[in-house]
């Protein structure tokens, strides 16, 4: 299939090029210079141009609590505009079948976990990522809106669970909790530090999906789209405290410092662990435990410099 990868050059959709199944198909991805994806009328008119069998959208203007909750501007108009211009010119040239990645953060601050995909829009969204998560909602609704007028057109959304791994971003200011987790400790590591400070009381918890297996799943979903259902959570089923991160971490790196707490960071959600019932049903799940995606991701984070 010839298929259009948005996103091509950020950690999930490098992770998806390394993958042995985007040998087997056509995957033009244009950088962000190349195809502006704000840009509605070079949206469609590359689109119309290219006639992709499929569009896997995975672009976004994204990083961990602190840039979101710092950005919430970028994070709404980038997220919903580029997701809008893709899926709207993606219609308009009759494209048969999109993926779309969504986010954990779409769900409620106060749902039960684990979080169903039934539970989205039952309530207010985490104040710290509120206009990222508005924009990953509205363009997964608007996936659904569009297949359920053209029914010929099928538009489907993932929803990952947080990120890690080979490719990631880890600057303190725009990276999620572990990639930052992995360059304190090392750093702390190199500079003979005895102690590292966690965000928050380290009691909030989280999941973690390697983002290698991310690119699994998703392109399992292409192999098998049709048996894919609309809205589906990507998951490893279990989650951990930051502390626990904290931990993992200093096991692998072979750190053995210690840890203070400052309760000024935000904390975000108290706890965001997906449902992975439908990923069960669909027959997918992920491979690398937390110890070996910390530990790639690790040696990734040596290849560039540190
Ligand atoms: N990381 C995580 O923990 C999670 C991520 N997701 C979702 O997965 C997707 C990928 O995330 P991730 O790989 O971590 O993100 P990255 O920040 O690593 O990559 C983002 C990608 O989007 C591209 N992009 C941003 N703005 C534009 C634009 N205006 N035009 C064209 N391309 C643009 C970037 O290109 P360039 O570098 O040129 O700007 C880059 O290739 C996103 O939709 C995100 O919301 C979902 C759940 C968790
Ligand atoms: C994937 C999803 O996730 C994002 O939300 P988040 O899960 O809150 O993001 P996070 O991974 O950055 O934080 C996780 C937890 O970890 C704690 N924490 C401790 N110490 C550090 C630390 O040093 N850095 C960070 N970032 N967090 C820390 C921090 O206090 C918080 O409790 C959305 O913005 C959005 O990007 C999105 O799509």
């Amino acid at each position: 299939m010839k298929i259009l990868l948005t996103g091509g050059s950020g950690m999930v959709g490098r992770n998806l090029l390394d993958h042995a199944t985007a040998a087997t198909h056509e995957v033009v991805a244009p950088s962000s210079k190349v195809l502006d994806l704000t840009d509605k009328q070079a949206v469609a008119l590359y689109i119309a141009d290219l006639q992709p069998d499929l569009v896997i959208h995975a672009a976004g203007r994204v990083g961990g609590i602190h840039y979101n909750s710092a950005y919430q501007t970028e994070a709404l108009v980038d997220n919903i505009e580029m997701g809008m211009n893709v899926v709207m010119a993606a219609r308009d040239a009759g494209v048969p079948r999109l993926l779309n990645l969504g986010s954990s953060c779409m769900y409620p601050r106060d749902a039960p976990n684990p979080l169903s995909e039934d539970l989205i829009l039952s309530g207010k969204p985490e104040p710290t990522n509120e206009g990222y998560a508005i924009a990953k909602i509205a363009v997964a609704r608007l996936c659904l809106y569009v297949s359920r007028a053209r029914p010929t057109l099928r538009y489907k959304t993932l929803i990952p669970c947080n990120l890690y791994g080979v490719y990631d971003k880890f600057d303190p200011n725009v990276s999620h909790l572990v990639s930052a987790v992995i360059a304190k400790v090392h750093d702390a590591r190199v500079n003979g530090r005895e102690t590292v400070d966690i965000w928050g009381d380290g009691t909030a918890r989280r999941e973690f999906l390697f983002a290698g297996d991310l690119a699994d799943a998703v392109w399992a979903s292409v192999e098998r789209f049709d048996d894919l259902p609309d809205l589906m959570n990507v998951g490893c089923g279990s989650d951990y405290s930051v502390n626990e991160y904290y931990e993992a971490v200093a096991r692998v790196l072979e750190w053995d410092g210690g840890f203070t707490h400052d309760l000024s960071k935000p904390v975000g959600m108290q706890r965001k662990l997906v449902a992975t019932d439908r990923q069960a049903a669909f027959g997918w799940s992920p491979r690398h435990s937390l110890d070996e995606g910390i530990r790639l991701t690790y040696d990734h984070y040596l290849t560039i410099g540190h």
